[in-house]
């Protein structure tokens, strides 16, 4: 199992914070937001991780992860020339997946959940996509599935009338047929390649299962989210691999 961490993106609804800083690099709680995503790989077992950014942070990025070796994965690095959408960023990780299963985490999504279960049941599942929903007040904001019968029939993005409470949470799990979907994509009235086109493809040939998350979720892409998530991450503490804390 490969694990890939999106950290690419403009981040311009965190401007000025964005300016001259990735997003995956400002704080949440006590780490740079993008300790968040790797703990949940390592975690899980994963480690061999890709990390995709733009040309700009690429330096910063790799300044502060290195090799991987310290924190004990591996990981490689893939540079997304424009921000062209989140299955754009996806489609730079063939080369680096191969014919393996793969979880992919959106770097600005802090969960508390332990993902090691569903990750699991994705293995054992061997081929198509697994999503993690979360019920939420607002779904409205992000894509929504339409459940029937204990299985997502559709997910709409951002929906004024949403069919269930539920969200698409940035945690994806996909086999290697995923970069297959991308290549046939076009892109969105905004000019992104879309994840949730993805989605709907595996939905089409009946491959897509869930897990719900239970714990708290949230994104940070958003002035409001970013507090929301250093409030709920203030007491997460990592391995002294993560960097040791002056206390
Ligand atoms: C659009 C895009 C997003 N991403 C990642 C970065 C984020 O963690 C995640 C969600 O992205 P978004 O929050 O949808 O986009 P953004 O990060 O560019 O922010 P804004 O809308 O404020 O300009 O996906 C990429 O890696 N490449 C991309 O081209």
């Amino acid at each position: 199992m490969k694990g890939i961490i999106l950290a690419g993106g403009t981040g311009s609804r965190l401007y000025p914070l964005t300016k001259v800083t990735n997003k995956h690099l400002l704080p949440v709680g006590k780490y740079p937001m993008i300790f968040h995503s790797v703990n949940k790989l390592k975690q899980s077992g994963i480690t061999e991780i890709l990390i995709v950014t733009g040309k700009e942070h690429m330096g910063d990025v790799v300044n502060l992860l290195g090799s991987g070796t310290a924190m004990g994965v591996t990981f490689t690095y893939k540079v997304q020339d424009e921000a062209g959408g989140i299955a754009q960023a996806l489609g730079l990780a063939e080369h680096f997946v191969g014919k393996d299963q793969m979880v992919i985490i959106l770097g600005d999504n802090v969960f508390v959940d332990d993902i090691s279960s569903y990750v699991a049941n994705f293995t054992k599942q061997q081929y198509g996509a697994k999503i993690l929903i979360q019920e939420i007040p607002d779904p409205e904001r992000f894509g929504v599935p339409e459940l029937q019968e204990g299985r997502i029939v559709s997910i709409e993005e951002k929906p004024k009338h949403p069919k269930s409470n539920y969200a698409v949470t940035g945690i994806y799990m996909y086999d290697h047929n995923v970069f297959e979907i991308i290549k046939k994509l076009k892109p969105s009235s905004r000019g992104e390649l879309e994840i949730t086109d993805v989605n709907n493809a595996y939905i089409e040939r009946n491959e897509l299962t869930f897990d719900i998350l239970h714990g708290w979720w949230t994104d940070a892409g958003t002035h409001a989210s970013l507090a929301r998530a250093n409030e709920l991450a203030q007491d997460i503490t990592f391995g002294e691999e993560f960097g040791k804390l002056k206390l």
